[in-house]
């Protein structure tokens, strides 16, 4: 001890907090809290359907992905449904129809090249989609996928087609097994749906909320009878941000994610919807997070909301 009492004012300073790693490649907290609904509804359906007395003792047949009809729990957990058949087995146009409604709509897009990058971005999108989905040089991602992990097409009905088809080792699509009387069987299914429901939504999500923050924004400042501004200085116009093409979107997301959640509840198993989810998010991220970080690039398909 010498005596002298501690002092008041340390001179070293408190450790600062750990720096957050910031990088315009990964999603913001908030952008991260969005995101997050997608594997909460997943895993929550899914956990459901393993739990719920109403599910778990149905039978499930693994290659046609859900439950036998004769047996489906509700009549959501039917291929035939109409939300499947009407809205998710047409997914992308209705994401088609409603970005460009959205565009069409909002009077952001009339001037500038902003239209035009929504186009670029859709398009990335749509080629994400298309090389999934539908064609890769051939059969899509998720078909060569299922051939590669020991997935064939058996055509039981008919055993001369069958060998034909084992000779040739081609790679065959779910469409044309199922087109042909087989069963598409054996392999890892990553889902379609889970894929093609986070990759449609996530986008229009981010090309409409922009809109609608500034329309929140917009009543948070009326309410405090501040100014009626937008963000730009423009005069704002309730319709450009509660119009047509947000309504047309909000329906759009609110559809999407009851599919998503009718998907966890009764078909495909857990990892199939967990590939079909990371493969989606993946899409996402080569579209809208690649470029925030690659200025040239960033420069041609721009970014939502600026
Ligand atoms: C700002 C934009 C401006 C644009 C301006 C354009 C300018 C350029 C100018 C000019 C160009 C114009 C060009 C426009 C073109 C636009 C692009 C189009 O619209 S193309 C046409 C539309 N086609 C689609 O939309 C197909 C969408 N569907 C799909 O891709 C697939 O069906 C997909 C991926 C959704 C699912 O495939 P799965 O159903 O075969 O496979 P799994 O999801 O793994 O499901 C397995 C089984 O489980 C059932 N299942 C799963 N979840 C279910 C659920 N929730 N309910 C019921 N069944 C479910 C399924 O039904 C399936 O059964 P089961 O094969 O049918 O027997």
């Amino acid at each position: 001890m010498n005596g002298r009492p501690p002092s008041l004012h340390p001179t070293t300073k408190p450790p600062s907090p750990p720096p957050i790693l910031k990088t315009p490649l990964l999603p913001t907290p908030n952008e991260l809290l969005l995101l997050s609904i997608y594997p909460i509804t997943l895993l929550l359906g899914h956990l459901y359907s393993l739990l719920s007395p109403t599910t778990r003792h149905l039978p499930y047949d693994p290659v046609a992905q859900s439950h036998p009809a004769a047996h489906a729990p509700s009549y959501f957990a039917r291929k035939n449904n109409l939300l499947n058949l009407l809205f998710v087995k047409l997914g992308w146009l209705w994401t088609t129809v409603v970005l460009a409604l959205f565009v069409a709509t909002h009077p952001r897009f009339g001037v500038g090249g902003l239209a035009g990058q929504v186009v670029l971005r859709w398009a990335g999108s749509t080629g994400v989609w298309y090389l999934v989905t539908q064609w890769c040089f051939g059969p899509g991602l998720v078909d060569r996928s299922f051939a590669l992990t020991g997935g064939r097409c058996q055509v039981l009905k008919d055993p001369v087609a069958m060998e034909e088809m084992g000779k040739a080792g081609e790679v065959f699509t779910r469409v044309a097994c199922k087109a042909a009387g087989g069963q598409w069987r054996g392999g890892h299914d990553i889902s379609g749906h889970v894929f093609m429901l986070v990759l449609g939504s996530a986008m229009v999500a981010a090309e409409v909320a922009p809109a609608v923050v500034s329309w929140v924004r917009l009543v948070r400042d009326r309410n405090g009878v501040t100014t009626t501004m937008g963000s730009d200085g423009q005069e704002t116009d309730d319709s450009a941000v509660s119009g047509l093409g947000v309504k047309a979107a909000a329906v759009y997301l609110a559809l999407s994610w009851w599919m998503l959640l009718m998907t966890a509840l009764y078909f495909h198993t857990w990892f199939e919807k967990l590939t079909g989810l990371i493969i989606g998010l993946a899409g996402f991220w080569l579209i809208y997070y690649l470029p925030r970080g690659m200025a040239p690039v960033r420069a041609i398909v721009g970014m939502p909301g600026l």
